[in-house]
């Protein structure tokens, strides 16, 4: 297995794969001055890699840098990585690049994009949709029945109540509790959550 970022996620992907002793054979970063982790070296920048050098996953937090790396790759075979740790009910349903962290319970018929974290302790019940390239933060709840829109980030420990749908690029601060759904590009903070900006986008 090959990773894409040699950063603090990197280091909880990497520890995801020794929960299922899988080995990281290197890593890609496009600093690549940068010290590689454990003594795994970093391999070359992300123009660098060739077919040889699959599976891979993208092991960069930001939702969108993670995206934009994605998609500068031409020959990538992408796998999933589900820790030893974590509860889920159909790992059928966790779709390519996603990463799934110790403790996170992803409960039936819940079905989870593509290069997704569902971090450490995450919460994701019944009949959740999520999209492409999001990323639900340690301890976050997301209840039945949600649906969450490519791109957004549900902030640490934030809880979205039953049958809410968050929109595309919406950020969702750390402890909210959204109890209405959120337009595309927002940015929603508090109990009860309130909207404080729509960001720019293109
Ligand atoms: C392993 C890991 O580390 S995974 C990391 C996961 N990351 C997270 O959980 C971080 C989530 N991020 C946050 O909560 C951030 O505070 C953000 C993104 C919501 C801040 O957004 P910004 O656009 O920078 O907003 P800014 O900091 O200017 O705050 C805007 C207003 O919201 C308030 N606010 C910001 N964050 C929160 C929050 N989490 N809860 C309540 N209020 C908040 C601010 O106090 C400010 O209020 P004011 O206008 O009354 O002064």
């Amino acid at each position: 297995m090959y990773l894409f970022g040699a950063s603090g996620h990197a280091k909880v992907i990497l520890d995801i794969l020794k929960s299922n002793r899988i080995n990281a054979l290197g890593l890609f970063d496009d600093n690549k001055s940068g010290g590689g982790i454990n003594g795994l070296p970093i391999v070359g920048v992300t123009e660098d890699h060739t077919s040889e050098c699959n599976p891979c996953i993208v092991a960069i937090g930001d939702n969108g840098i993670r995206k934009n790396v994605v998609e500068r790759l031409r020959s990538a075979i992408y796998a999933s990585a589900l820790h030893a740790g974590a509860t889920v009910a159909e790992p059928n349903d966790i779709a390519e690049g996603t990463v799934v962290m110790a403790g996170a319970v992803i409960n039936p018929s819940t079905k989870v994009g593509r290069h997704c974290i569902v971090n450490t302790s995450a919460s994701v019940d019944h009949d959740c949709t999520i999209g492409d390239f999001v990323h639900i933060a340690p301890n976050a709840t997301l209840c039945g029945g949600v649906s969450v829109g490519e791109g957004t980030l549900v902030g640490s420990g934030a809880t979205i109540i039953p049958n809410i749908s968050i929109g595309k690029w919406v950020v969702v601060g750390a402890g909210t509790v959204v109890i209405a759904d959120v337009p595309d590009y927002a940015v929603v903070v508090g109990n009860p959550g309130r909207l404080v900006k729509i960001q720019q986008h293109e």
